[in-house]
């Protein structure tokens, strides 16, 4: 029997340990354009490592998840950070893990709005997109350069995550 994960929300607090939100938090906003624009400042750091690293911006077209879905692996990458920023106005789920002597810990499964995106602290465990009732679009900041930048890991047992209510 799969061991079935709950599902919280997504919030700054919880995400501390894996990152950052991407949301408009009125904490960091600052007026410029002469008051015509609120700039949210500095709300998370794209990191990029290794010689010949740059740091890119991508659009992921993610298709929709099959629900119950079962967790049977996890991804980090060692060479950068890496960030989602949803562009078609859908909530989708974040899954992350702690290290645990190299290997992810038992998965977290948060529910991101459409006005939050994710940034993934450089090498932090991670499921890949997870894309929730239709395609949807996310503007997504990582890497590009020489090196093997994705380790994964698959669960002898795997989890499952129900369907998320919306
Ligand atoms: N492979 C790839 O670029 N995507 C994953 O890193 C992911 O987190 O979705
Ligand atoms: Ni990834």
């Amino acid at each position: 029997m799969l061991k079935t994960l709950p599902v919280r929300p997504l919030t700054q607090a919880a995400f501390k340990p894996f990152g950052q939100v991407i949301e408009a938090d009125a904490s960091r906003m600052k007026l410029i354009n002469g008051g015509n624009t609120e700039r949210f400042h500095a709300l998370a750091e794209a990191e990029v490592v290794g010689d010949g690293a740059r740091v890119i911006l991508n659009i992921f077209r993610g298709q929709p998840r099959p629900f119950p879905y079962d967790v049977a692996m996890m991804e980090r990458h060692p060479l950068c950070s890496q960030s989602f920023s949803p562009l078609s106005g859908r909530p989708y789920l974040v899954v992350v893990s702690e290290d645990e002597d190299g290997k992810p810990g038992e998965p977290q499964v948060f529910l991101a709005r459409a006005d939050q995106g994710v940034n993934y602290r450089r090498n932090v465990w991670h499921h890949p997109l997870m894309t929730i009732g239709e395609p949807s679009d996310f503007l997504v900041v990582d890497r590009d350069g020489p090196g093997n930048n994705l380790e994964e890991f698959f669960f002898s047992q795997p989890y499952s995550i129900s369907e998320p209510s919306l």
